[in-house]
């Protein structure tokens, strides 16, 4: 079951309308159009918005989390902003590894035997979430904990139970744009 802090009136809701909700067509990656979207980015780029998610996000962290997750792009700013508040250290997460360089898809502090909690900013399916799961566990993190902004009321919190993680979500559909006062 998906928990969030209190918000009685709805003011952190009415403030992301406000700021990170665009008018569509935008295509996901599966094909899917979306008449309206909420664009991650706008939140990540306003900095009193930034500020508030993190300290939302960083009251529903399990207190055994020691280290946050974050896989590109967006989450990376929410999971950095996080990790200022909580001195929390933070594991980059790139789609693929890097092809020079480090050459490695798992960058930043040590996931490795630690309790790791992923921070992102969507969830539909929950297949994104999962594939990160997927790869920290692969190299021997503890992964029982998501922590992200939108939850779509998809499949993704079932997706995620059963594979043993708790997503946690500031917010839930319906929000609209035109919810913003
Ligand atoms: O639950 P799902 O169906 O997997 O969908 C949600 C995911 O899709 C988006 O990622 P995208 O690949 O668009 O990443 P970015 O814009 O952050 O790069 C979003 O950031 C979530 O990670
Ligand atoms: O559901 C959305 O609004 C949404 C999904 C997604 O994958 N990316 C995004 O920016 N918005």
């Amino acid at each position: 079951m998906s928990t969030r802090p209190p918000d009685p009136q709805g003011s952190y809701r009415a403030r992301l309308a406000q700021a990170a909700y665009r008018p569509g067509p935008y295509q996901l990656s599966d094909g899917t159009v979306l008449p309206h979207y909420f664009d991650p980015f706008l939140l990540t780029s306003d900095p009193q918005l930034l500020r508030l998610t993190a300290n939302r996000m960083a009251a529903l962290l399990p207190s055994d989390t020691q280290v946050l997750a974050a896989p590109v792009l967006a989450a990376v700013a929410l999971a950095t902003a996080v990790s200022t508040l909580t001195d929390l250290p933070v594991s980059y997460i790139r789609s693929q590894p890097k092809a020079y360089g480090s050459r490695r898809q798992l960058e930043g502090a040590d996931p490795v035997g630690r309790y790791v909690a992923i921070i992102d900013d969507t969830l539909r399916s929950g297949r994104s979430l999962l594939h990160t799961a997927q790869l920290l566990r692969g190299v021997g993190a503890q992964v029982h904990t998501a922590v992200c902004v939108l939850d779509r009321g998809l499949d993704g919190l079932r997706l995620l139970a059963a594979a043993g993680i708790t997503v946690h979500a500031l917010i839930d559909e319906p929000i609209l744009p035109q919810q913003a006062p």
